[in-house]
């Protein structure tokens, strides 16, 4: 796969270059004695359950794997010949089949040059290869005190990482590991842009041509993905990473899992950001393929033509009631079809009609018949990527453009435009401040944006991330534990999934605003700042008080949504739903 895994020579290099790794590794990256024992026991005791734990996930792949991927992929026995190799013991005793045949780069090797992204459980910064002396992409994967299953999850990104090799996929290129550090870095091509933070450049508007080419790259990447049996289950503008030849390609396979149509499993239902979020997954959907990323990609279609997101909610409830105004609510064939497990809290007593085709009559008619094909109710109508990608959208005119037409961009990342917006706030701060002295009359600034609700914080209100945040912020680690769906809930990684701990969406109910119309970024009270971009979200207020719903009716809001799902199912089924009271 063309990656650039330091071989022996690069050790070579870097003693021959005399570069000192503490030059690169700092300071509060290293763990202390205490950190660094526990990490070396912990590795010891857990070996039994990480054994069991790399055959059930390796049956779970079976299916899907040919043979020569088998036998690239397979698990070393010898722990201790990984160990030689140069990784640290507590990634090769949890993540040996991710590391297998790979020998680390070393994180002197590469020099720091900025950060460009912030995710939940990582950031990312633009680096130098001192050894090729190109730019790259470095990933640092935060662990919370090396916890067995936050590496777990780290590792299943690197396997599907190294199963998607393709041109509209970002090029996985290795693996960094510090001789002082707990974390791992992951070397990627670097990209300059990212669709959303490109869609948020002010006077920037695709025309349709442009739409095309970024859509034909989107869907022959998801193509890719499903035909190497990878979920993506995050397509979003932020993770659609551009260069300046106009190639888009997927990143954050972080919540991205293997699946094998002819062997289902169960997964998670919690993933996807919530404006991209299908409905059979606020449903509780735990068996699902690749309609859950179609869904996504109908949703992006959309936003380019309509240059702005088109459903975004702010909790699960909002966001499918506004999937049922728009794309009408599931048929009673559909219902009885899939039982969902959310489907009685959340059926409508009336009927939502679809209204796709009124909503969006301004956009070209083969575009429309795409959206919605992508954006049915039922995830097996959505067709497949390789039926988008011949659809009449793309074989009737105007055609895609070719990448290399597209305009040249300066750079601009979702980061970017989070810097902006803190520069502006700090300046209205300034300015209030000034007003307040003089005593001037407020000039009100919209924000930016903020951001769409990502599945991580969906998962929030689940007992298990509760449990261990708690637990996490004792020890007073860095949290990132939301980000990685529960494991038990996870038949991805091969743990069998518990239906106890499967409770409703959140039902933190804020929003008094639930019957605006789709397209009114006033009524919802979301602060737009255009395509793509993420808006403000709050959660979960610490309140007992009965708060509105989004439709009118009272639903009791609980401290952050735990004890609102427990209650719910419980006991609050003739309150939910009264939430979708009707359609309209
Ligand atoms: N190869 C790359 N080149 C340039 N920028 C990148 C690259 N990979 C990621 N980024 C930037 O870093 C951001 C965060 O990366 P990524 O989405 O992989 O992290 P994450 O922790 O999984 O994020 P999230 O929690 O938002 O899903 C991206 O939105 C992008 O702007």
């Amino acid at each position: 796969m063309g990656c650039i895994v330091c071989k022996t020579a690069v050790r070579d290099d870097r003693e021959r270059s005399g570069v000192s790794e503490d030059r690169h590794v700092k300071a509060e990256e290293r763990p202390s004695d205490a950190t660094t024992a526990a990490a070396v026991n912990g590795s010891g005791v857990r070996k039994e359950g990480v054994r069991r734990q790399r055959k059930k996930t390796h049956r779970h792949r079976t299916g899907d794997v040919s043979p020569p991927e088998r036998r690239k992929f397979k698990s070393n026995p010898n722990p201790a010949l990984r160990t030689q190799q140069g990784w640290p013991s507590w990634l090769s005793a949890v993540a040996g089949e991710a590391i297998e045949g790979w020998t680390p780069r070393r994180a002197d090797t590469f020099e720091k040059l900025d950060k460009i992204g912030q995710g939940t459980y990582s950031n990312v910064y633009k680096a130098r290869d001192l050894i090729s002396g190109k730019i790259v992409a470095l990933k640092k994967v935060r662990f919370d005190n090396l916890e067995t299953e936050s590496v777990k999850f780290m590792a299943r990104e690197i396997l599907v990482l190294r199963r998607v090799e393709h041109p509209n996929v970002v090029k996985f290129e290795g693996l960094v590991t510090s001789r002082m550090s707990c974390s791992l870095y992951l070397v990627f091509e670097y990209m300059e842009h990212d669709l959303a933070g490109l869609a948020a450049c002010p006077g920037i508007k695709f025309t349709e041509p442009q739409v095309k080419c970024y859509m034909k790259q989107l869907l022959s990447g998801l193509e890719h993905c499903h035909n190497q049996g990878v979920l993506h289950r995050d397509i979003k503008g932020s993770n659609l990473l551009l260069d300046n030849e106009g190639i888009l390609k997927l990143a954050d396979f972080g919540l991205a899992a293997f699946y094998d149509p002819a062997h289902r499993q169960p997964m998670t239902s919690r993933v996807v950001t919530l404006w991209y979020r299908p409905p059979e997954l606020l449903l509780g959907a735990t068996y699902y393929g690749v309609g859950v990323d179609l869904w996504s990609a109908g949703c992006i279609l959309a936003e380019l033509l309509a240059g702005k997101p088109i459903m975004p909610g702010r909790t699960e409830v909002e966001q499918l009631h506004k999937i049922f105004k728009l794309c009408g609510s599931p048929s009673e064939e559909y219902w009885k079809k899939s039982k969902l497990p959310h489907a009685t809290i959340f059926k409508p007593q009336q009927p939502y009609g679809r209204c796709l085709v009124e909503t969006f009559k301004d956009f070209p008619p083969s575009a429309l018949s795409l959206i919605e094909t992508l954006l049915s109710i039922d995830p097996d109508e959505r067709g497949s990527a390789t039926a988008a990608l011949n659809s009449d959208f793309f074989t009737t005119e105007p055609y895609a453009c070719e990448p290399s037409s597209l305009p040249k961009y300066p750079p601009t990342k979702e980061m970017d435009m989070k810097l902006q917006d803190e520069a502006a706030r700090r300046q209205r701060g300034l300015n209030g401040k000034a007003n307040a002295a003089g005593g001037a009359k407020r000039v009100r600034v919209h924000d930016r944006g903020g951001r769409a609700v990502p599945a991580p914080e969906a998962n929030a209100e689940l007992q298990v991330n509760l449990d261990r945040r708690r637990l996490v912020a004792q020890a007073n680690a860095k949290s990132k534990s939301e980000k990685f769906p529960p494991p038990h809930q996870d038949g991805a990684v091969g743990y069998p999934l518990d239906s106890s701990h499967n409770g409703p969406a959140s039902f933190v109910a804020h929003d008094t605003s639930f019957a605006s119309s789709v397209f009114d970024p006033k009524a919802t009270g979301v602060p737009f700042s255009g395509l793509l971009r993420k808006p403000a979200v709050r959660f979960g207020r610490k309140t007992k008080e009965p708060q509105v719903a989004p439709s009118g009716m009272f639903v009791r809001a609980f401290r952050p949504s735990i004890g609102l799902s427990m209650d719910l199912r419980n006991k609050g089924k003739e309150q939910v739903s009264e939430v979708f009271g009707g359609g309209k």
